[in-house]
């Protein structure tokens, strides 16, 4: 069963911009443009892009903020722009810049407006908010101001407030930006949870280890336009995009020289060393770890600017 449908979707933004003292000029951006996929039940897509790609235009239709200039939409058989009452009990949105919580009010008031608003019956606003506060480790936060807490504890607290009602379908905008490793991590794994429990995620983000460690699936979407429809190994074999892996070393040493990797940057004891992003970095460290005396490490992903731009150049786009 498909939850969320668009069949053909634009949506066109009239701007006028001053040309002359007098003169104004007025010009067509196509935000989105024909845009047709669909999102199976239990699925976890990430839906990704550069910046202007069309993402949050296209978020904004699904909850029915926006509605389309031409097309066809429905989110869990509705009509986002129509019914929006209707379709705001099937889905959770979370937007990492800002917050759904009342700044002043504890978690808990604020969870308890979101029963009233949703009526959600008191044995199931129970359930779930046990569920969210144990699985988000909430439990101390409950009566703290949502103002007192730091972004990893309000960006949990908003994923909670997002899911009480038991939305079919959760819309994440950006949920790990600006967390450290060990929010992310645990936003990450909470998500994971969520969507193994049987509910629909939609994720976009410019963080690609979120969609690798999340999503089955990725959308590529630039210029209005789903650009990439598949998994994320396929995605780094149409750029042949890169990761990095960065190591310290316990002393400076000539560039190193492993198989499958190759050295980008020399910095004092730390090198870069880039390798082809589909394959595994654990071959590679090992061989390292083996050869080279090695204190620590990380990898980075490929921005997904990177990516997309190497698809641009020349690879067919599956
Ligand atoms: N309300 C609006 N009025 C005019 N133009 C708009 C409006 N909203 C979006 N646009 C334009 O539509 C295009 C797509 O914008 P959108 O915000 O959907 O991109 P995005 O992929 O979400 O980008 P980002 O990653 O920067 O958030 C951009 O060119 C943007 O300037």
């Amino acid at each position: 069963m498909n939850l969320i449908e668009l069949d053909d979707v634009s949506r066109t933004f009239t701007i006028r911009t001053k040309t002359g003292r007098l003169r104004r000029e007025r010009r067509e951006v196509r935000a989105v443009d024909g845009l047709s996929f669909s999102v199976a039940a239990g699925e976890c897509v990430g839906y990704i892009g550069p910046n202007g790609a069309g993402k949050s235009t296209t978020i904004k239709m699904l909850t029915g903020i926006l509605v389309p200039t031409a097309g066809r939409l429905r989110v869990a058989g509705v009509d986002p722009a129509r019914d929006r009452v209707q379709l705001a009990r099937r889905i959770g949105v979370v937007f990492g810049q800002r917050t759904t919580l009342w700044w002043d009010l504890p978690l808990r008031d604020s969870y308890e407006l979101a029963r009233r608003l949703y009526r959600i019956p008191p044995p199931r606003y129970r359930a779930n908010l046990e569920r969210c506060v144990e699985l988000l480790r909430l439990g101390e936060l409950l009566d703290t101001p949502v103002r007192q807490l730091s972004l990893g504890q309000r960006m949990r607290g908003d994923l909670a407030a997002a899911l009480l009602h038991d939305p079919q379908v959760l819309y994440l905008d950006e949920p790990t930006i600006g967390l450290d490793v060990v929010s992310k991590a645990r936003v990450r794994e909470f998500l994971r949870e969520i969507n193994e429990s049987g509910t629909t995620v939609l994720l976009t983000t410019h963080d690609l280890t979120d969609i690798e460690q999340l999503c089955g699936r990725v959308m590529v979407i630039d210029h209005g336009r789903v650009v990439y429809d598949g998994d994320l190994p396929g995605l780094h074999a149409t750029g042949e995009s890169e990761r990095v892996l960065v190591v310290d070393l316990a002393r400076e040493v000539a560039p190193i020289e492993v198989a499958g990797a190759r050295v980008v940057k020399v910095e004092g004891n730390r090198q870069w060393l880039a390798f082809a992003a589909q394959l595994s970095a654990a071959p590679i460290v090992a061989a390292v770890a083996e050869r080279y005396p090695l204190l620590d490490l990380s990898v980075r992903e490929p921005a997904i600017e990177d990516v997309i731009a190497r698809m641009y150049a020349g690879v067919a786009i599956g």
